[in-house]
C-alpha cells in the first residue's frame, strides 16, 4: 500500500459507550482509526456496567482528561432510568454523564446534519443546513424536583452573601400534593453561550436566531434575551452588518414554525432543553437521526468534544442480542471521529490528520452517493424500502471507498 500510517501528535481522549452504538464504535476503530493512524487514545469505559462499578468516578476522569487533552470524542452512552436500574442491577440510578461532562466543559453544542443530496429531506423545502446551537448548561440538567405527598406551602428561597433570605411563594399544594422543581442558570454560563453563537454563526456566515418563550418565561428567559441583545448592540452588530448577516429573537413556537417553511440557512441559539428535541427534529427533517453530528465548544474555544447527537439505539441493540445483523447507520459515530480528528489536527498544526478525516467522511459520503449502499433508514428516506443494506455492508462500502482515496 502507498501509505504509511499518520502520526496524531497529541493524545485523543476516548469514551466509550452503550449498546449498538458500542458496537458500532469498535467496528469504526477496527476499520478506519488503527489500520491509518499512530494514535495515543486515551480509553475511558462509559459503558454503564463500568460506571456501576466505579461509581460513576470514570465520569470526571473522562471529563478531566477531555480538559487536559482538549479533545475528545464520545460514543452515545445510556441514561439511567428505573428499568436500567433493574436491567442492569445497579447500584445506584447514576446520574446521566452528559451533564457532568458538559458541566465540566461548559460552552455550546453546535449540531449540524450531514447533508448528502441524493437523500431527500423529509422537510423538502430544506435546502442549506440549519444549525442547532444548544446551552449546554443549567436548566432542566441542574434542576432539583421532587414530589409533594400532602398539603403544604412550596417556596424558592434566595439568601443574598451576607444578607437576609428572600422568599418566593410558588404554589400552596393542597391534600393530594403534587410536584415541583427549581431550575437555574447562571449570568456567566449564559454570556459564554451568547459569544459563542455570535462567533459560530459569523465563522459559518449565517443568520442567527435566539429563540425562547419570554414571553411567559419573563424573567428566566427574559435574561437570555437580554444577555443577547447586549452583546449584540454592543458589539457583534457591525460584524454581522459587515457580514451580510442577521440576529433575531424569535418566540420559539414562531421559530419552529419558520423553521419548517424556510430554505434553511441559520443558527439557532436555543435553550438546553429545547436544543436537546429541535436537534432531532432537524436531524430526521434532513432525514435521519444518524446523520447528526454534535460538536461541544468551550467558551474560550479550546477544548472540544465530539459525538453523534442520537443515543444507544436501543430498539436496534435488541436484535442484535437475538443475533441479528442490524442496519443503524454509523455516519454519525463516523463523523464524531472525524470532527475530533479535526480539531486535533488543527491543535496540533498537522494537515494530513484532517486530510485523513475528510477523506474518511467522503468515503461515507460517497459510499451513498455514488455507489447508493445505505442504511435503511436512508433507503426508506428514499422510498427504497428494500434498497438497504445492514450496517457490516456499508461499512466495507466506505473501508474500499476509502482506501481509493487514499491510494490517489
Ligand atoms: N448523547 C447520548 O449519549 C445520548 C444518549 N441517549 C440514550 O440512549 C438510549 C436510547 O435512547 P432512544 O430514546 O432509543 O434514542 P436513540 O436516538 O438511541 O434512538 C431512537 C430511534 O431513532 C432511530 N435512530 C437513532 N439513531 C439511529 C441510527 N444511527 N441509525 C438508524 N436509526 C437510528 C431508531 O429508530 P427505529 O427504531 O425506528 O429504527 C431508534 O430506535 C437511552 O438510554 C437514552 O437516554 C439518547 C440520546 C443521546
Ligand atoms: O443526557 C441525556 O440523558 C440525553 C442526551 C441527549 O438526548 C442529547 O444529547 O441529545
Ligand atoms: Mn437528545
Amino acid at each position: 500500500m502507498p501509505f504509511g500510517k499518520i502520526q496524531v501528535l497529541n493524545p485523543l481522549v476516548e469514551l466509550d459507550g452503550d449498546e449498538l452504538t458500542r458496537v458500532i464504535w469498535q467496528d469504526i476503530k477496527t476499520r478506519f482509526i488503527h489500520p491509518y493512524l499512530t494514535i495515543d487514545l486515551k480509553y475511558y469505559d462509559l459503558g454503564l456496567p463500568n460506571r456501576d462499578a466505579t461509581e460513576n468516578a470514570v465520569v470526571h476522569e473522562a471529563g478531566q482528561a477531555i480538559k487536559q487533552y482538549s479533545v475528545g470524542v464520545k460514543c452515545a452512552t445510556i441514561s439511567v432510568d428505573p428499568t436500567r436500574v433493574q436491567e442492569y442491577n445497579l447500584k445506584a440510578a447514576w446520574p446521566s454523564p452528559n451533564i457532568a461532562l458538559r458541566a465540566a466543559i461548559g460552552g455550546t453544542i453546535f449540531r449540524e446534519p450531514v447533508i448528502i443530496p441524493s437523500i431527500p429531506r423529509y422537510v423538502q423545502g430544506w435546502k442549506r443546513p440549519i444549525i442547532i446551537g444548544r446551552h449546554a448548561f443549567g436548566d432542566h440538567t441542574r434542576a432539583k424536583e421532587r414530589v409533594m405527598h400532602g398539603a403544604g406551602k412550596l417556596e424558592m428561597v434566595f439568601t443574598p452573601k451576607g444578607g437576609k433570605p428572600e422568599t418566593v411563594e410558588v404554589v400552596e399544594f393542597d391534600d393530594d400534593g403534587g410536584v415541583g422543581l427549581t431550575m437555574y442558570n447562571t449570568r456567566k454560563s449564559i454570556t459564554d453561550f451568547a459569544h459563542s453563537c455570535f462567533r459560530y454563526a459569523l465563522s459559518k456566515r449565517l443568520p442567527l436566531f435566539l429563540s425562547t418563550k419570554n414571553t411567559v418565561l419573563k424573567t428566566y428567559d427574559g435574561l437570555f434575551v437580554e444577555i443577547f441583545e447586549g452583546l449584540y448592540e454592543g458589539g457583534y452588530r457591525a460584524s454581522f452588518e459587515d457580514a451580510g448577516i442577521e440576529y433575531e429573537h424569535r418566540l420559539i413556537d414562531d421559530m419552529v414554525a419558520y423553521m419548517i417553511k424556510s430554505e434553511g440557512g441559520m443558527v439557532m441559539a436555543l435553550k438546553n432543553y429545547d436544543g436537546d428535541i429541535q436537534s432531532d427534529i432537524v436531524a430526521q427533517g434532513f432525514g435521519s437521526l444518524g446523520l447528526m453530528t454534535s460538536i461541544l465548544v468551550s467558551p474560550d474555544g479550546r477544548t472540544f468534544f465530539t459525538e453523534a447527537a442520537h443515543g444507544t439505539v436501543t430498539r436496534h441493540y435488541r436484535e442484535h442480542l437475538k443475533g441479528k445483523e442490524t442496519s443503524t447507520n454509523p455516519v454519525a459515530s463516523i463523523f464524531a471521529w472525524t470532527r475530533a480528528l479535526m480539531k486535533r489536527g488543527e491543535l496540533d498544526g498537522t494537515p494530513e490528520v484532517i486530510a485523513f478525516a475528510e477523506k474518511l467522511e467522503k468515503a461515507c459520503i460517497d459510499a451513498i452517493e455514488i455507489d447508493g449502499v445505505m442504511t435503511k433508514d436512508l433507503a426508506y428516506a428514499c422510498g427504497r424500502e428494500d434498497g438497504w443494506v445492514v450496517t457490516r455492508v456499508y461499512m466495507e462500502a466506505v473501508e474500499k471507498r476509502l482506501k481509493g482515496l487514499l491510494e490517489e
